[in-house]
C-alpha cells in the first residue's frame, strides 16, 4: 500500500492550488438554509455538487425531499447522493456532509467579504463554510480525484449523502435514510459509515470522534399590542412583551451554564470512574479553550471541567430575538411581538420529549408569575438526537492508522459538543458503525464571524481522507 499512498499524497500537493479554487468556487454560493430568500442558493450550491461529482466520473443523483414542513410553497433543497465503484470485490464506505452553511453578514464582524475566500499569508481560508462544512465534504472530491489523477484505484466503492439543510436541523433526512437503507435502496451495500463534519480539540493533533450532543431548539414569542408603539407616548402604560421576554429568558440557565429548569439535569447519566478516568489523558489546556474564545471568559478552572462541560453535560444557549430593535443607533420603539430563541444540548439519557414537556411548563409557569397580560407561545423548532458509538471497531482503528501515517501522531478520542442530528439515523437504519474524522481545528470558528479553514488542515485533510479509505479496505472486520 505504501508505494500508492505516496503516489496519491503526491498527487494531492499537485493538485492543493486546484482544490483551494474548487473551495473558493463553493464558499462563493451563498447557500444558508435558515434564510428563506437564500434556498435558490442552497439548490445552487447542490447543482455545483452534482457538476464537480459527475466531471469526476461519479453516478449522482439529485433528490427531492418535498415542501418545507410549516413553510408555505417553499421546497427543502435535493438531497445528493452519488455512488463512485460498485465492485463486489470491495468494502463499500458511505460518506455524510453538508452543503448549506450558517448565516453571514459582513456587518457581522467579519474582516473579509463572508462569501469570498481570503486566503492570508499564513495559509488561513476565511469564508463562511470554509470549515463547516464545504472544505470537508471537497475533500472528499479532492481525494477521488487525486486518486484519477495519480492512476492509483481506490480500494473501497464509495456511496455519497450530502443534504442541504443541516444547519436546521436536518430537516426530512431521517426518512429518507431509513428509506435508502432498506433492501434495494441507495445505502443498502454500505459497510461503515464515515462524516467529516467537525473540529479538531486544539490546533496541532488530529482526533477521531466517537459522541456527539443532540440539539433540541426553541422559540418563545410573546407578543401584546397590535403594532409597535412609541415609547414616549405607551411607556409606562402598555405592558411590554419585551420586558416580558428578557425577564423569562433571564430564568433558563445561570452565569455558570447550570440550567434551571427542573427535570432536565436529572436526567443526565452519572460519569462512571472509567469515562472520568479519560480526560486525562487528553491532549487539551486551557490556553486552546481561550484561543478558540479569544478570551479568557471560560467558566471552568481546569480542561476536565471544561471538555465534561461540552461534551457530557446539556447545556442551554440564547441565540437571539427576533422581532426586537438590533441596529445601531437608539430607536425608541416598543415592540409589539418578540420572539426569543435559545437551545438546549442534550446529552445520554436525556430523552427529547420529556425535555420539551420540561421546557413548556418552566417557560409558562415563569411567564405566569410575571402576571403579564400579554401572551406566550412556547414551541419545538427542532430536534436531533445525542449520539456515543464505540470506537472499538475496525473503522476507527483504520482512521487511527491513516492519522498516524498522514500526521505522524495518535489521534485522540474525542466526543464534540455540537450536533449532526442524523448520525444516529444512520447507525440505526443501516445497522453499521460511524466515524466522525474531522478536518477543521478548534481555531476555526465554525458558526461564528472570520470561520476559516488552515490551507494545511484541508491539504493534509484531504490526504488523510483518502488514506482512511486505504486502510479501511484492508482492516480485518472484527468488531
Ligand atoms: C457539528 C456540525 N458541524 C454543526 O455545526 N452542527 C450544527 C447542527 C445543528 C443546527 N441546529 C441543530 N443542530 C450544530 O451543532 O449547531
Ligand atoms: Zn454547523
Ligand atoms: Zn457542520
Amino acid at each position: 500500500m505504501a508505494p500508492q499512498l505516496d503516489s496519491y499524497f503526491q498527487q494531492v500537493d499537485k493538485l492543493s492550488e486546484s482544490f483551494i479554487e474548487r473551495l473558493r468556487k463553493a464558499v462563493a454560493i451563498p447557500s444558508v438554509s435558515a434564510d428563506d430568500e437564500r434556498r435558490a442558493d442552497v439548490v445552487k450550491m447542490s447543482e455545483f455538487l452534482v457538476s464537480e461529482l459527475t466531471a469526476l466520473g461519479a453516478h449522482v443523483e439529485s433528490r427531492p425531499l418535498g415542501l418545507q414542513p410549516g413553510k408555505k410553497n417553499l421546497h427543502l433543497p435535493p438531497v445528493i447522493v452519488a455512488r463512485y465503484g460498485s465492485s463486489s470485490e470491495k468494502r463499500t464506505i458511505l460518506l455524510y456532509g453538508h452543503y448549506d452553511v450558517q448565516p453571514a453578514l459582513k456587518e457581522d464582524g467579519w474582516a473579509t467579504e463572508p462569501f469570498t475566500l481570503t486566503v492570508d499569508n499564513k495559509g488561513r481560508m476565511y469564508g463562511r463554510g470554509s470549515t463547516d462544512d464545504k472544505g470537508p465534504v471537497l475533500g472528499w472530491l479532492n481525494a477521488i480525484q487525486a486518486h484519477k489523477e495519480a492512476g492509483v484505484e481506490l480500494p473501497v466503492n464509495l456511496l455519497m449523502c450530502f443534504e442541504g439543510m443541516e444547519e436546521y436541523g436536518s430537516e426530512g433526512l431521517d426518512d429518507f435514510i431509513e428509506e435508502e437503507a432498506k433492501p434495494g435502496g441507495f445505502f443498502e451495500k454500505a459497510d461503515a459509515v464515515c462524516i467529516s463534519d467537525n473540529y479538531w480539540l486544539g490546533t496541532e493533533k488530529p482526533c477521531l470522534t466517537y459522541g456527539l450532543r443532540g440539539c433540541n431548539y426553541y422559540s418563545v414569542s410573546i407578543s401584546g399590542p397590535g403594532q409597535d408603539l412609541h415609547s414616549g407616548i405607551f411607556g409606562g402604560c402598555a405592558q411590554e412583551p419585551m420586558t416580558d421576554l428578557v425577564r423569562v429568558l433571564g430564568k433558563l440557565v445561570d452565569t455558570d451554564g447550570k440550567i434551571q429548569i427542573p427535570g432536565i439535569n436529572e436526567m443526565v447519566a452519572p460519569v462512571t470512574a472509567e469515562e472520568k478516568s479519560l480526560y486525562g489523558d487528553i491532549n487539551y489546556t486551557m490556553e486552546n479553550l481561550y484561543e478558540s474564545l479569544g478570551s479568557n471568559t471560560g467558566i471552568f478552572p481546569d480542561k476536565e471541567k471544561t471538555l465534561m462541560a461540552r461534551w457530557r453535560y446539556p447545556s442551554l444557549s440564547v441565540h437571539g430575538v427576533e422581532g426586537a430593535f438590533s441596529a445601531p443607533g437608539a430607536k425608541t420603539v416598543i415592540p409589539a411581538k418578540v420572539i426569543g430563541k435559545f437551545s438546549i444540548r442534550t446529552v445520554p439519557d436525556m430523552e427529547s420529549d420529556k425535555v420539551d414537556s420540561h421546557v413548556f411548563k418552566y417557560v409558562k409557569d415563569e411567564f405566569a408569575k410575571l402576571g403579564s397580560k400579554n401572551t406566550i407561545d412556547v414551541r419545538l423548532i427542532h430536534a436531533g438526537n445525542w449520539w456515543v458509538a464505540s470506537p472499538k471497531h475496525w473503522n476507527y482503528t483504520a482512521a487511527g492508522r491513516a492519522v498516524e501515517k498522514v500526521f505522524g501522531v495518535k489521534p485522540d478520542l474525542t466526543r464534540e459538543g455540537g450536533s449532526i442530528p442524523v448520525t444516529l439515523t444512520f447507525e440505526k437504519a443501516t445497522g453499521k458503525n460511524v466515524l466522525l474524522l474531522p478536518m477543521g481545528s478548534s481555531t476555526d470558528a465554525a458558526h461564528s464571524i472570520n470561520e476559516k479553514l488552515d490551507r494545511r488542515n484541508y491539504i493534509e485533510g484531504t490526504k488523510l481522507l483518502g488514506a482512511y479509505l486505504h486502510y479501511v479496505a484492508e482492516e480485518e472486520m472484527k468488531a
